[in-house]
């Protein structure tokens, strides 16, 4: 039987490669008013070198007055769209994966005979069972060590629920198109995926438990193992993109040592309850 280990105690619609790449190559070919005054292609390539914006090109120190080559300020606008396009790449390798994955979305998919395992995962890192079962462990420990642990316990599921629910309104990422909204006990926020909800439960209790409950080495395998599964089953169960739950897993390791840096000792929670008496 565990015991508690006391912390006192010890969709865009053209290709985004596409979209970095147009501007560009709109500012080589030559500008109205240069076509215009003849019709030799030669002559406006020539007239565009004078043009103020080829000359300020000529300046810099890579320059590019000969033409060969990109100027320093093509590199300066280059590297934004290299960043966007870079992000854009991997968002859609993301939905990619993310809909490929998505394989016990419904009882018609592929893997759909599974749905019912996938979905127990998903109870088993619902915030309603974590704060129910911390708040009766609590309410039964009988020593102080399990009561700080249980209090610490809660205090974290309650900042995870906070925090997630913050990221999410901001973010506003909508869940995969092929995500069945059939969740029980949700929020508004609930509609939106990034980040998972369960990820950073089970990656913050996942740390919780290993920290403060002695624990068998198999069973704290079967932690880790249950953490993965609960991340896992997000993506196949088609509620989440795999960065979602990726995130998740980032910000609920956060979130523990978060709960470290605030941990309520008795004294500090005698001293808070005396202030409040
Ligand atoms: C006492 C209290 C405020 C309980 C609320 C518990 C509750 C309804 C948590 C929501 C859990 C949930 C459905 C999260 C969504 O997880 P995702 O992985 O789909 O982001």
């Amino acid at each position: 039987m565990p015991s508690p280990k006391a912390k006192n105690a010890g969709r865009s619609g053209g290709s985004p490669v596409l979209g970095g790449l147009a501007k560009p190559l709109n500012r080589s070919s030559p500008p109205q008013h240069l076509q215009r005054q003849g019709s030799d292609p030669t002559t406006a390539r020539l007239r565009a070198s004078e043009s103020p914006t080829r000359r300020r090109g000529s300046n810099s120190s890579t320059g590019s007055a000969s033409g060969q080559g990109p100027s320093e300020e093509d590199g300066i606008r280059l590297n934004p769209s290299l960043i966007r396009v870079s992000l854009s790449s991997l968002l859609a390798i993301d939905l990619w994966l993310s809909k490929r994955l998505g394989v016990c979305a419904c009882e018609d998919s592929s893997c759909g005979s599974v749905r019912p395992l996938m979905k127990l995962l998903e109870v088993s890192g619902h915030g309603i069972p974590w704060l129910v079962g911390a708040a009766y462990c609590l309410y039964k420990s009988d020593s102080a060590a399990g009561q700080e642990v249980m209090l610490n316990l809660l205090m974290g599921l309650l900042l995870d629920l906070i925090l997630v629910g913050f990221v999410k309104a901001v973010v506003r990422r909508r869940r995969p198109a092929h995500n069945q909204m059939d969740m029980f006990a949700t929020f508004s926020v609930d509609r939106y995926s990034f980040p998972s909800g369960h990820a950073t439960r089970a990656a913050m209790c996942g740390r919780f438990l290993l920290a403060h409950l002695v624990l068998a080495p198999p069973l704290r395998v079967l932690v880790v193992l249950w953490v993965g599964l609960v991340g896992l089953s997000r993506v196949l169960l088609g509620r989440h993109n795999v960065t979602d739950v990726l995130f998740g897993f980032w910000m609920g390791y956060c979130q523990y040592n978060l709960v470290e840096m605030m941990w309520l000792s008795p004294q500090t929670l005698q001293g808070l309850l005396g202030q409040l008496a």
